[in-house]
């Protein structure tokens, strides 16, 4: 934590637990032997990839072609190449380790660890036949696969194992190493600890879930609708819990053919996403400048706050995102959008009511960051973590804040956030730019989300610019 790090905040709030957490053992995938080899094949295809794709993205386009897979292949292999992403650190350094014969597996992780840093992992890992990945993964994880039958000298390999656990296992640092977790992010999540006031129970809680897949959560997008959208859904399916327009969503088939997403009454948004938009707090007639739309996710939450009364400016570096923004908010049925491509290299030239006012009622950040809060979902992101990435971002976070203060009228609202957990990103960021920004003051900020609820992990901070200009 830096110097003068100020307690009141460091203590961070904890937000209450609205839904009862799931198991967090993470199990393996439901394996079929049949599966194994198209598995295999998977692993092989994406290992030719000089560098770590977008895991998702990368499998929906290999399996879109692969007619003969029904949906329960596809979320077998996406739920296995997942896993394998997940765990991708301990996997690689416990083939290595083995091939090798290494005695001192902590060492040699610490080691490693550093060698690899960011996605410099991917270099090693792509090395490693599938077959291994798997046997390493039925020793990390409870289930009943079973070995693939290329592993025979599996009497070897029980030992070793059994060794290299017990030696993670006994040092502190290495211990979340059986959960996937880097040693380098240690430092970080001692922070994050310390910030939000976690207990050791909640770290635990934090690291293993990581490991597991949050729910689908919906937003319903006209709160008069919600009975007939949580009825519909049931229908086809799915079961659900609702928490004011937010709808967590289980089982069911894809939610993108049910008539209440066809028709713009829900919209796909993580719960901990759908707490940011409620924190900017616009209101019917408001002026808004929503300055990262992206393709709009926050900005038609906005948008369903205002019921078309007032006006949005929507932005973004890239137009093409906005080009998304415009067709989910015609299918919301909002009309109040306006969108401009807009690089935080330069001011935004305010719209003609609000250049009236003196700017936005109230403007949100929502900043590209490492989106370490969302490995739940994109377990491939951890791996292009690194130290470096973080500079640079914290770097383009403080210039978009710096470009977007100006366009806060006087007694108007800034709200900073990101989907990370990171510090460095969040508080240590926003208290160092509140030092040079006298005009304006901390409300409250808050880290939402994954461990207190089944969702991504998200921070926001309320910044109040004061009535009148500082002296
Ligand atoms: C976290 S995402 C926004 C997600 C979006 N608000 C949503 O809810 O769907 C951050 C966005 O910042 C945009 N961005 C990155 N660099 C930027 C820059 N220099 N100026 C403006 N926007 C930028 C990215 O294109 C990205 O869409």
């Amino acid at each position: 934590m830096p110097a003068g790090y100020p307690q009141a905040l460091a203590k961070g709030r904890v937000n209450a637990m609205p839904y009862n957490l799931p198991s967090l053992q993470p199990v393996m995938p439901d394996f079929r032997g049949y599966r194994y080899p198209h598995l295999g094949q998977l692993w092989e295809r994406l290992t030719a990839e000089p560098e770590l794709p977008q895991v998702d993205r990368w499998l929906s386009q290999q399996l879109r072609s692969q007619k003969q897979f029904g949906r329960q292949d596809r979320l077998f292999y996406a739920d296995a190449l997942f896993t394998v992403m997940r765990y991708l650190l301990p996997l690689t350094l416990l083939e290595e380790g083995y091939q090798r014969q290494v005695s001192d597996m902590a060492a040699y992780a610490l080691e490693r660890d550093a060698e690899l840093a960011g996605d410099r992992i991917w270099q090693a890992a792509r090395e490693l036949p599938a077959s291994v990945l798997w046997y390493w993964l039925i020793q990390l994880l409870p289930g009943t696969a079973e070995y693939p039958r290329e592993i025979e000298d599996e009497p070897f390999r029980t030992p070793y194992w059994e060794r290299v656990q017990a030696q993670w296992a006994a040092d502190e640092r290495l211990a979340w190493l059986l959960d996937g977790w880097r040693p380098a992010w240690h430092d970080w999540l001692a922070e994050r600890q310390q910030a939000s006031g976690w207990t050791a129970e909640q770290v635990e809680r934090f690291c293993t879930g990581q490991n597991i897949r949050p729910p689908l959560w919906l937003r319903v997008q006209k709160p008069a609708q919600a009975a007939a959208v949580e009825q519909e859904l049931k229908q086809v399916g799915f079961t659900v819990d609702a928490d004011e327009d937010a709808l967590k969503a289980r089982g069911g088939r894809s939610i993108f053919q049910t008539a209440a997403f066809r028709l713009g009454g829900i919209e796909i948004q993580d719960w901990a996403s759908q707490q940011i938009s409620r924190a900017v707090g616009a209101r019917p007639g408001e002026l808004i400048w929503d300055a990262c739309a992206g393709g709009g996710g926050k900005t038609l939450a906005l948008a369903s706050r205002m019921n078309n009364l007032g006006a949005i400016t929507a932005t973004d570096i890239r137009a093409w995102k906005l080009e998304e923004l415009k067709r989910r908010a015609k299918r919301a049925g909002w009309f109040n959008i306006r969108r401009f491509e807009w690089d935080a290299e330069a001011p935004l030239k305010l719209p003609r009511e609000a250049r009236q006012q003196g700017g936005f009622d109230r403007v949100l950040v929502d900043a590209p960051c490492t989106s370490a809060g969302t490995w739940r979902r994109n377990p491939d992101a951890r791996w292009r973590l690194s130290s470096h990435q973080v500079a640079e971002l914290t770097r383009l976070q403080t210039r978009i804040l710096d470009q977007a203060a100006p366009a806060v009228r006087p007694g108007g609202t800034l709200v900073y956030a990101t989907c990370s957990w990171l510090t460095a990103e969040n508080e240590q960021l926003v208290m160092a730019w509140l030092q040079r920004q006298p005009e304006f003051r901390l409300s409250h900020q808050q880290l939402v989300g994954f461990p207190e609820a089944d969702a991504d992990t998200m921070y926001y901070a309320v910044l109040r610019r004061s009535e009148a200009p500082a002296q």
